[in-house]
């Protein structure tokens, strides 16, 4: 069998899903990946693999090798596992966040889409894109519709999926590029919105934030198109939501490095808010499809935290996760995206 790698592109809009039935077909729901167990050596493991990725970290290996075996991987896993061991759920279906709510939206996708076969999968870690892809050509699929996780395209994230995808896996493969303007996905971040804010006495009186994964400025000054579709989603979503120009704001988190990151920064957006008097603020992160360690460690309580030394109150709004609303959007997406594969 040929290997075939493609790409389809959302369009916006939110036409119902017809039902699908392809016995030959899987659709691959991909995340970025997350550690096994919340100890330094699983993250060691984990943010090895993940920063040796050229499409992350481009640095020539002669200089960025050193760096990250000597100093970056022995100095920062202890202190990212503690991060983790925070946020880490417990039980039988437990795990990492990131991990636990992948698998449980595979089982909702999976619902929406009787007619298919719906699976998991991660760009780093377990487990891992390349064994799930070869273990469908054993049990006999000939084609995988590749949907990574990201609503906002960038090389950094949803091009590296498609490099594992370009190695041939001996399946016929597709990948759904973006989604960040489907109607599906825009309302139901909206409707996230609404019902965090439901129990309000004046809902809109308080400011929102949507906090997204930030980048180097590099990769958008090499025409990688991530900040430009975290605004247009955000201005979708906020549209969305009838809200006036100066009830949101746009920011982006998680530095990582010295390099100089996509500005304005989410701490440094909070702390103007709350110069300006800013007190109630509602965190929204739609560029993550499923709560993590940046989102429930970082905003929901780091961010929490600082602001509310500020004086302020930051009221964080989960991910979509795996409710049915989600589900809903990548079930629909994904069919249109079979529709045209002929
Ligand atoms: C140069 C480094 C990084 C780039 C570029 C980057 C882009 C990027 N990442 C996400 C989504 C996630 N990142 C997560 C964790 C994480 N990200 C980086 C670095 C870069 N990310 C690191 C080092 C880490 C690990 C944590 C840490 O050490 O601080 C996660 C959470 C994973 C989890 O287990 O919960 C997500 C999700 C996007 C969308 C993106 C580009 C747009
Ligand atoms: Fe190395
Ligand atoms: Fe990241």
């Amino acid at each position: 069998m040929q290997a075939n790698a493609s790409t389809v592109t959302s369009t916006p809009t939110s036409t119902p899903a017809a039902p699908v039935i392809a016995s030959d077909t899987a659709l691959v729901l991909v995340n970025l990946g997350t550690p096994d167990a919340p100890t330094a050596p699983a993250v060691r493991r984990y943010l090895g693999e993940f920063l040796h990725d050229r499409r992350v970290v481009s640095l020539t290996r002669w200089l960025w090798c050193p760096l990250l075996h000597f100093g970056i991987l022995p100095l920062r896993s202890p202190k990212v596992a503690r991060k983790y061991a925070s946020i880490w759920i417990e039980g039988e279906d437990g795990g990492s966040p990131l991990a636990v709510y992948t698998r449980r939206l595979a089982r909702a996708v999976q619902g929406q889409l009787p007619g298919l076969r719906v699976v998991e999968a991660m760009r780093y870690g377990n487990p891992s894109l390349a064994k799930v892809l070869d273990g469908l050509r054993e049990q006999g699929m000939a084609r995988a519709l590749v949907l990574p996780l990201y609503p906002q395209y960038s090389t950094s994230t949803t091009a590296s999926v498609g490099d594992v995808l370009a190695r041939g896996r001996g399946l016929s493969t597709r990948m759904v590029e973006d989604y960040h303007l489907d109607a599906g996905w825009v309302g139901a971040v909206a409707d996230s919105i609404r019902t965090g804010r439901a129990g309000d006495a004046a809902p809109s009186a308080r400011h929102l934030l949507f906090s997204f994964h930030g980048l180097p400025q590099r990769f958008a000054d090499q025409g990688d198109p991530y900040p430009q579709q975290c605004e247009a989603g955000a201005r979708a979503i906020a549209a969305a939501l009838g809200l006036a120009d100066d009830a949101w704001t746009l920011a982006y988190q998680s530095r990582f490095g010295r390099e100089k990151w996509l500005e304005p920064s989410t701490s440094a957006t909070l702390s103007a808010l709350a110069a300006r008097g800013v007190r109630e603020v509602d965190v929204v992160a739609p560029g993550f499809a499923v709560d993590c360690l940046e989102t429930l460690e970082e905003v929901a309580m780091m961010l929490a935290e600082d602001f509310a030394r500020h004086g302020g109150r930051l009221r964080y709004i989960p991910c979509l996760n795996d409710g049915v609303p989600h589900a809903r959007a990548l079930a629909a997406i994904a069919t249109r995206a079979l529709e045209r594969w002929p």
